[in-house]
């Protein structure tokens, strides 16, 4: 099946706060945006990707992925993350027409390995309408009251914390978009709404997502470490480990 990928990469980056929009921020000589889209394309799963930029960005991002060929397009994202999502959707259905299977996948996590993203593509290939990479909870969770004071220990056994790409049949998305001025904080959430079941895949630690600068460090220091071995603590509690790969071990972008 042919497979498009939407980035959605016209975010400020506010939170992280390097005085250019989060994308084109380096890691180890590469942006963020480069290796994201690299890493869709280097899994063999993914043809074509389309870019959401801010429409003043349209041509320094367009610089970072000129080298990847022309199955990479550059469109104008929105003002929030479901209108560039929305935007990159709708230039995928005039680029890629061909496309059955459509993945959404966050600039900001740049290092997802190809394990991962080669799994969400098969789920979705399998039948399944809607995939996303999740990872077990390692904290204790509280919820707490008004005031702050503990309320519960909520059990944490069949939480999950969601990752990207997050992949869906192209008509299942476009469903979900059709709904004006819909907003979720993942595209999955929209697909929840209308009914669809929503199938989980393992994620990988190395798919964090780049929010502060925190994050940007632990990004580089897993990437200088090369191939990492899966954490224990990342094994969840319904018995599947978090790389169902036959090798636990991954590398995480390249370093050239
Ligand atoms: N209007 C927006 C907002 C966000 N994004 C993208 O959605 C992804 C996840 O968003 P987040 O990490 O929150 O990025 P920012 O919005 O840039 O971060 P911040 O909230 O700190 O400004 C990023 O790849 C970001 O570029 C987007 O395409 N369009
Ligand atoms: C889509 C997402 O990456 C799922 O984890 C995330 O929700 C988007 O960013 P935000 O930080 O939640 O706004």
């Amino acid at each position: 099946m042919d497979t498009v990928a939407l980035v959605p990469a016209a975010g400020r980056g506010t939170r992280l706060g390097a005085g250019v929009p989060k994308a084109l921020v380096r890691v180890l000589g590469h942006s963020l945006l480069s290796r994201a889209v690299r890493g869709l394309l280097d899994s063999g799963s993914v043809g074509h990707v389309v870019v959401a930029a801010a429409p003043d960005q349209l041509d320094p991002m367009g610089r970072e992925v000129r080298d990847l060929g022309e199955r990479v397009h550059v469109v104008p994202g929105g003002g929030e993350r479901t209108d560039s999502v929305r935007a990159a959707l709708r230039a995928a259905d005039r680029l890629v027409p061909s496309a059955e299977v459509v993945l959404v996948h966050d600039a900001a996590r740049a290092f997802t390995p190809a394990r991962v993203i080669r799994d969400v593509v098969a789920a979705v290939e399998r039948g399944a309408p809607a995939v996303v990479p999740t990872l077990s909870v390692a904290d204790t969770i509280k919820r707490v009251d008004d005031e702050g004071v503990v309320a519960e220990t909520v059990d944490r056994s069949r939480l999950r914390t969601v990752q990207t790409p997050q992949g869906f049949t192209v008509d299942v998305l476009r469903e979900a978009y059709g709904a004006a001025g819909e907003v979720a904080t993942d595209d999955a959430g929209l697909v929840e709404r209308l009914g669809y079941p929503v199938e989980t895949v393992a994620g990988h630690t190395n798919a964090l997502k780049v929010t502060t600068s925190f994050d940007l460090a632990v990004a580089e220091a897993v990437l200088a470490a090369g191939p990492v071995e899966l954490p224990e603590s990342r094994v969840d509690t319904l018995g599947r480990s978090n790389d169902t790969g036959s090798d636990t071990s991954e590398r995480c972008g390249d370093e050239s």
